[in-house]
């Protein structure tokens, strides 16, 4: 049995906190709906003290942000997006359409086909995430999405100059300086000054997160992609000074992220809380990544590498940095995770800036039934169908029409028997099948 040497807060509290957030995030919704672009600018003003004639920003004020920006930023961005973008070429690649003939004379397929238009939410309250931006812009675009919104609050009373950078490098058609509910909610809803979008996608704090799930039926969401998750996997063949580095790495996001280490090494547990307290009060951020740490942070020693895998598989966390004398095993084994970092050679900070893989991902357990944001994502799957000879219409037809009665849809068994009758030369028993159907009916 696995042994908790630290544990996070209580989770009836938690479940209480998201209550709260539940209510406000309705009302405020309600509101942007009934009221529009008013509803919008008086929460803007109320949560970012952010107010302007027109959100949207002009190609003018683009340039001006990027102008701020030094050739050294713009070309890390640009490696950055080209790392994205030519994973998501790639991954798009593997998308093939299908079209098989399944029985004789019978045609069946399918196509992916991107969604028309996207709004695309960056996060930027307690940090400016540009990195969100080619997340969700670039790997619309690849998928070929035709309208690609996006919206991200205002950092230090004014729009983040790397934000805008990052969105309008990514290809993005339309840049708003909108945060939180009224971001989602005016994208989603469409207001006087905003079309509305077919599928929101992005991460950000449980507001964000809770308004995307909300508006989910009305509009297409990527996943449930809040507060971010980090799981460290290590054994003895790493030390304390390494994964401490990769928890606090990953609190420092917020100060409800939680990061918990498994391992099945009791020193390289008591090591690691060890250099955690060391790395905190050094750690130019270490406001919010000792709260989240304190409240949320857990060391959880198992017995073996199986128990370990189990455990993770439990979590299904956001995040999973494995430093084993196993990783693929892991890699090969493990099924519930958003992404997997595989080696001390690599870590999440790569994968949540640069390296190309998405970063984007599942939080809240969301992945026991998703992985992350990718080019897939923005594609609907949609099939067709086609019969090309009259044979097959009527043999079709006649299994087609039994099987409609089963269920006493007698339209529907016409729509067979008109074709089997036409294609097939013959008459089918419709009156036997008619009799049957009044009875279910009865
Ligand atoms: N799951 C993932 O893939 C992933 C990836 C990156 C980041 N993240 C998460 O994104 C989050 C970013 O959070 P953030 O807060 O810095 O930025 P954010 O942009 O998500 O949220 C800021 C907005 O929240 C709104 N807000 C703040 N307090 C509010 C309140 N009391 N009521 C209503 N609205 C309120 C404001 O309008 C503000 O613009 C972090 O939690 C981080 O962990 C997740
Ligand atoms: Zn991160």
């Amino acid at each position: 049995m696995p042994i908790w040497l630290k544990r996070s807060r209580d989770m009836q509290e938690r479940a209480a906190a998201d209550r709260e957030v539940r209510a406000a995030v309705e009302a405020m919704l309600g509101d942007i709906e009934v009221r529009g672009d008013a509803a919008v600018r008086e929460l803007s003003a109320r949560f970012d003290r952010w107010d302007r004639e027109d959100f949207r920003l002009s190609g003018e004020e683009i340039d001006e942000c990027m102008s701020q920006l030094t050739d050294q930023d713009l070309a890390d961005i640009e490696f950055a997006q080209t790392q994205v973008r030519n994973f998501a070429q790639r991954q798009r690649e593997t998308m093939l359409d299908l079209e098989v003939e399944t029985l004789p004379g019978v045609t069946l397929g399918h196509r992916h086909v991107p969604i028309n238009a996207v709004g695309c939410y960056v996060p930027g309250g307690k940090y400016p995430l540009l990195a969100s931006a080619h997340m969700s812009v670039i790997t619309a675009k690849v998928a070929g999405c035709a309208r690609v919104i996006t919206c991200a609050p205002p950092f230090n009373g004014r729009p983040a100059p790397a934000i805008v950078a990052a969105q309008a490098m990514a290809g993005a058609d339309e840049i708003y300086v909108l945060g939180g509910i009224q971001a989602i909610g005016a994208m989603a809803l469409g207001t006087e000054s905003i079309e509305p979008v077919d599928m929101l996608v992005g991460p950000g704090n449980a507001f964000v997160a809770e308004a995307k799930r909300q508006l989910y039926g009305r509009v297409g969401i990527d996943l449930f992609a809040g507060p971010t998750e980090t799981l460290v996997i290590a054994d003895e063949t790493v030390d304390g000074e390494i994964c401490a580095t990769d928890l606090l790495g990953q609190a420092e996001h917020g100060p409800t992220s939680p990061a918990i280490l498994l391992t099945n090494s009791e020193k390289l547990a008591r090591d690691t809380m060890a250099e955690i307290e060391r790395l905190l009060a050094i750690l130019p951020t270490a406001d919010i990544a000792r709260k989240s740490w304190a409240d949320y942070g857990e060391v959880i020693l198992c017995e073996s590498h199986e128990e370990m895998l189990a455990e993770a598989d439990r979590i299904a966390s956001e995040h999973v940095q494995v430093m084993t004398d196993r990783d693929m095993w892991f890699r090969d084994n493990m099924t519930n995770y958003g992404a997997l970092f595989l080696g001390p050679r690599t870590n999440v900070a790569y994968g949540d800036k640069v390296i190309g893989t998405n970063h984007t991902l599942p939080t809240m357990k969301a992945a026991r039934y998703t992985g992350g944001l990718w080019v897939g994502k923005f594609m609907k799957t949609c099939t067709w169908q086609t019969v090309t000879t009259d044979a097959a219409s009527a043999a079709i037809g006649e299994y087609g029409s039994r099987l409609s009665m089963l269920e006493g849809f007698v339209g529907h068994a016409e729509q067979a028997n008109i074709r089997v009758r036409r294609y097939g030369g013959r008459n089918v028993p419709y009156g036997a099948a008619v009799a049957r159907g009044a009875q279910a009916a009865e």
